[in-house]
């Protein structure tokens, strides 16, 4: 019990129950109950495992920016579709992780990341967006299926060439897993990635304790979607004509056959075409809802917004990147739904890849750093009113003018695991957005209130409750 305890070189924290520590959260709530407890670094041990808090914004810069704390927690690996456990981005580490960004950074790009080309795709979706909701002819909806499907036909073009119809059922089945894992997703779901002893418990009971199938089934599914999309392409693998980032992938695959230490591999492919696809299109989707929902309780700025786009885009032409600076509150709205959303809680989890330093406490090797994202941006340090939805903050003193976050603003991370795909995401939230904003009033249905908000927590991501709203066509 003695050798189990908090060193004291560590920040402080809550009390820790021996060898079990606390259980694992995920809400914003109890990161601010730490935060006013003990301070902007705070230590929490669950399990095996102590994880080291960030939540003020100059520490968390310089923490995220540092390679120590590059790499991902090992028990990331565990949901690697790679037999070899090392591929892919989001969970990898160490060589082949520097080697397999390097890759999808290069293909992104040129697949059209920050061009015009891509622009236009991304437009062929809006489009097609637009007449999905003209449709429903003014009926009180959910938030519609077709911003998944939208979000996913970008990302899905670019890695495997495929687009799926607006009310296509085949996207019903891929998004399926990723819902039923979300609802399944709970805090003991977690615990034997915490506690490895509980691993070795017999399967019964291990399924009923923990739902430890859930995870085996979600790669398996997963597993069978991506070795769908990969054999595909090998099958019908055009060397002088490759389409997509896959089969630049098998390109490279091929043309380093017989190196034994060769990096390309199989595996390393499956896992990344499975991270785009976990982190290209359900992020994007949950960033429309968002959008939806507070043009609906900020009607106000949606009126101000349609009359920027009125002044600089003929009805009917769609709003393109170009015309940015006659619409500054149009990108001022888009950066201020990230920021007050705060989709993402925590920033994704990084670990010590040594034993480090961070403000006099030493952090030993294997500890997780967590940036509390949701705290940041929303802490009166850095942000005036910050609880209040306010996307003038983003526009200079004449208001002419869109002004990017200087500090404090970790929608995408920051440093050397920055999210691959901002520029993406941030060219579609804006294209979209304008799209709606364009086209349509968004209104609360007959009785729906929005004046508080109202938001779910699925596994540390916020997704704005599910409220019937009108999209209105616009004269
Ligand atoms: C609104 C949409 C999005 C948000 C809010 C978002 C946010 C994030 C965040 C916070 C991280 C962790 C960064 C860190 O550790 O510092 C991340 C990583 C990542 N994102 Fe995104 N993301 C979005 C869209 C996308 C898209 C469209 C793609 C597709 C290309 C993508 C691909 C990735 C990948 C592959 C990583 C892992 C990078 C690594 O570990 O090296 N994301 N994202």
């Amino acid at each position: 019990v003695l050798r189990d305890r908090r060193p004291r070189t560590l920040p402080p924290g809550p009390a820790e129950i021996p060898f079990f520590g606390r259980l694992p959260f995920f809400d914003e709530k109890t990161g601010e109950n730490l935060r006013k407890n003990y301070g902007d670094i705070v230590t929490y041990r669950t399990g095996t495992l102590r994880s080291v808090f960030l939540f003020d914004y100059d520490t968390a810069k310089e923490a995220l920016a540092r390679l120590e704390f590059a790499d991902r927690p090992s028990f990331f690996s565990t949901l690697s579709l790679d037999d070899e456990k090392t591929g892919g981005l989001v969970g990898s580490n160490g060589v082949q992780w520097q080697h397999d960004r390097r890759f999808v950074l290069r293909n992104l790009r040129n697949l059209g990341m920050g061009r015009s080309y891509l622009e236009e795709a991304i437009n062929i979706e809006a489009k097609a967006l637009v007449e999905d909701l003209k449709k429903y002819g003014g009926e009180a909806i959910n938030y519609p299926d077709s911003f998944r499907t939208v979000a996913l036909n970008i990302i899905w073009q670019m890695v495997a060439s495929t687009r799926y119809d607006l009310r296509s059922s085949e996207v019903d089945t891929i998004y399926r897993l990723t819902k039923q894992f979300q609802r399944n997703f709970s805090v003991l779901s977690l615990l034997p990635f915490f506690i490895p002893a509980l691993s070795r418990l017999p399967n019964p009971i291990k399924n009923y304790l923990f739902e430890a199938d859930m995870f085996k089934v979600f790669i398996q599914e997963m597993r069978n979607v991506v070795n769908g999309a990969v054999d595909k392409h090998l099958e019908d693998y055009d060397p002088d004509n490759p389409r997509d980032l896959i089969d630049e992938y098998i390109k490279d695959m091929k043309e380093n056959e017989g190196d034994n230490n060769s990096l390309f591999r199989r595996g390393a492919l499956n896992q990344i075409v499975n991270d785009l696809f976990g982190a290209g299109s359900d992020t994007v989707n949950n960033q429309l809802k968002w959008m939806a929902y507070l043009l609906a309780r900020y009607p106000e700025y949606a009126t101000m917004m349609q009359q920027q786009i009125d002044a600089v885009v003929p009805r009917d032409r769609m709003v393109s990147l170009d015309d940015k600076p006659g619409l500054p509150l149009v990108e001022a709205f888009t950066v201020e739904v990230l920021r007050y959303s705060s989709m993402l809680v925590f920033n994704v989890q990084r670990s010590a890849i040594r034993d480090a330093e961070i403000n006099g406490y030493l952090i030993p090797k294997g500890t997780m750093v967590i940036v509390a994202n949701y705290s940041i941006h929303h802490d009166p340090r850095y942000w005036d009113d910050p609880h209040k939805f306010y996307p003038e903050r983003f526009l200079d003193d004449s208001a002419t003018k869109y002004t990017a976050p200087k500090q404090a603003f970790f929608a995408f991370g920051s440093g050397r695991r920055q999210c691959v795909g901002e520029l993406l995401a941030r060219m579609e939230l804006f294209l979209f957005t304008a799209a709606i904003i364009q086209h349509f009033d968004v209104l609360p249905a007959d009785g729906v209130d929005l004046s508080l908000e109202d938001c779910e927590n699925l596994g540390g991501l916020r997704v704005p409750a599910d409220k019937k709203l009108i999209y209105k066509p616009r004269n």
